[in-house]
């Protein structure tokens, strides 16, 4: 690419790097979530939330179990001011959740904020100001010293009015643009702000540092985030959180390796909606902690009705690939895998097994929400005998042979390679049917009378050969036997090796049998029929017819 040399970079590692987080292997406890898509999200979108939309959203964040919901940028605009002003006075705050607004450090708004939250029994003041270099440079055109003047001032006056307003506050401060920003001007700055805010185990402070813009590698926000655990002033009395985007498409291993560097709150979106490419999506953060076997402390077993509401408030789209919600994240198309996890679920089912190890299926779906009926396995071209074999038996109680699953196999991936499209569970059973079921030309099977002496059959059957409807005899020492002796005799072609299954099945509330028959003919290839009657004689009779069509097709 032409012009590489315009992004070289450095990016502030920290002078002594100690690494710790690189031993451990896993977040082992949920940190403190903090939801930002009343805030952070809604800022991102085309059209903000209105009252309503933010309203329902509210609601469900605090279903979902977030203790901590950033609600807004009160003086941002008079909806978001509204809709704090409606969520105070129409008490829609649970007692366990904190709400949290976001600031300027400006005095006319800082006041503003305030007064929207007259009246709150308790919320998080959340202040900021960028202190990257760049902003530094271009945007705000002043020294280090400048702008840590900018953040003190705002700090005090927060304090202050924090002081003059009744409830109970907790503060926040963000030195926004954090990425940017040399290491150890980002601590001074924080060190400067707890200065003036002086936490207490009571109530202690919030420290949370943005990667605003995800300018590096995960590792080098991990050791800043170790640098800033272990360097700032009151550490006892701060809860270190961050606040990861998604620039590089790294915002989920910057949040988890900033957890294992020592941040104990995480700011973040559902699905990972926010400014350009999102914020970290927590949704994606709980279930990786989930499929550790970590309760995440957030609720999503019922993932696609979260995400249903999430399109619609947002009308964002969620992509199919994106994990956990993503509608083809469990889905394999492809032969190997779906023979894969079709054993895989049979060897759970045969055992009360409790560890999910399921191939290529990272989290059980149904913890989520998801079905695996129409969601783990879906057919196209890519795909073989066991997922085709799988949604038969899942949907339809059709438990075919391993060998006639396999010729069944081929016959609808052709299906699907000729018509170029997936094929639906229905279209499945209609090809089955008609592949064997319904395979009715040129023999077809009327009736049949039988009468046994001393275990000799003898048989008439009542056939009909190109629409001529005719009888034939036939002997043998079971009654499948003597009728598929007559067949030969009549036909004048020799088959072999009878495979015989059948399985009851349940259609609605009757119980038919259905029975899977499979011949030899006598240059070794092998043809499947299936059957399906009340009686089980007559599903094994009509199996067979199935199966000699088949072969007098050759
Ligand atoms: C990374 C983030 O997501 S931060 C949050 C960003 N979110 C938002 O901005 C959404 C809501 N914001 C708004 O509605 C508006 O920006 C308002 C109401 C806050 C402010 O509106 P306005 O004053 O009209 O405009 P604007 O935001 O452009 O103001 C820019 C001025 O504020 C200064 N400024 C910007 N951020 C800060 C800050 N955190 N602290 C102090 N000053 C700041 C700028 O330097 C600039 O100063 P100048 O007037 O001397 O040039
Ligand atoms: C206000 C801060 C935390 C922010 O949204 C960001 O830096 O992305």
């Amino acid at each position: 690419m032409k012009n590489v040399e315009k992004y070289a970079r450095g990016y502030y590692m920290p002078p002594q790097t100690s690494l710790k987080w690189t031993q451990k292997e896993y977040v082992t406890e949920a940190p403190i979530w903090c939801s930002v898509d009343l805030r952070d999200g809604n800022q991102a979108l085309i059209v903000p939330m209105n009252l309503e939309e933010k309203l329902e959203y509210f609601k469900v964040l605090v279903d979902i179990g977030f203790k901590e919901i950033e609600v807004g940028f009160p003086a941002a605009s008079e909806t978001e001011f509204t809709f704090l002003r409606t969520l105070i006075e129409q008490n829609l705050i649970p007692d366990d959740v904190t709400i949290q607004v976001l600031t300027q450090s400006r005095e006319h708004i800082i006041r503003k904020t305030f007064d929207s939250l007259k009246g709150a029994h308790k919320a998080v003041v959340h202040l900021y100001n960028s202190t990257s270099l760049a902003q530094r440079e271009q945007v705000f055109r002043k020294s280090k010293e400048e702008i840590i003047e900018i953040a003190v001032t705002g700090a005090k006056l927060v304090k202050q009015c924090a002081e003059e307003t009744e409830g109970n506050f907790q503060f926040e401060y963000s030195p926004e643009s954090f990425t940017g920003t040399e290491i150890e001007f980002a601590l001074e700055i924080c060190n400067k702000v707890l200065d003036v805010w002086q936490p207490t185990a009571e109530n202690p402070v919030i420290i949370n540092l943005p990667a605003t813009v995800s300018m590096s590698m995960p590792h080098v926000y991990a050791s800043q985030i170790e640098y800033m655990s272990e360097n700032l002033s009151y550490r006892d009395n701060v809860i270190l959180s961050v606040h990861p985007h998604n620039d590089r498409g790294t915002g989920v291993a910057d949040a988890e390796l900033g957890m294992l560097a020592g941040a104990q709150r995480v700011e973040g979106t559902l699905f990972g909606n926010g400014e350009r490419t999102g914020n970290v999506d927590v949704v994606t953060l709980a279930l990786n902690m989930y499929s550790h076997g970590v309760d995440p402390k957030l609720n999503f077993d019922n993932l696609p009705e979260i995400l249903a509401v999430y399109e619609r408030l947002t009308k964002m789209r969620v992509s199919e690939r994106h994990p956990y919600g993503g509608e083809l994240v469990f889905t394999a198309f492809s032969g190997s895998h779906q023979d894969a996890i079709a054993k895989g679920m049979k060897w759970r089912e045969e055992e009360d097994r409790q560890h999910w190890s399921v191939p290529y299926l990272l989290i059980d779906p149904k913890d989520i929400g998801r079905q695996y009926e129409g969601d783990i396995i879906r057919i196209n071209s890519q795909s073989g005998k066991g997922g085709i074999g799988y949604v038969l038996h899942q949907k339809y109680g059709l438990d075919l042979p391993a060998k006639m699953r396999e010729h069944f196999g081929y016959v609808v991936k052709n299906v699907s390679d000729h018509q170029q499209k997936e094929l639906m569970a229905e279209e499945i059973y209609d090809i089955f049917k008609n592949e064997y079921v319904n395979l009715r030309t040129p023999v077809e099977f009327v009736k049949y009378r039988i009468k046994e002496d001393d275990n000799e059959f003898e048989t008439i059957v009542t056939i009909r050969v190109n629409g001529e409807a005719k009888e034939i005899v036939g002997n043998g020492n079971g009654r499948l036997d003597a009728i598929s002796n007559a067949l030969q005799t009549e036909l004048g072609f020799d088959y072999s090796d009878l495979l015989y299954t059948e399985h009851a099945l349940e259609t609605g509330s009757k119980s038919q049998a259905v029975s899977y028959i499979g011949i030899k003919a006598t240059n070794g290839t092998s043809y499947w029929g299936c059957g399906i009657d009340a009686d089980i004689m007559v599903s094994s009779v009509k199996a067979l017819f199935s199966a000699v069509n088949h072969l007098i097709a050759e």
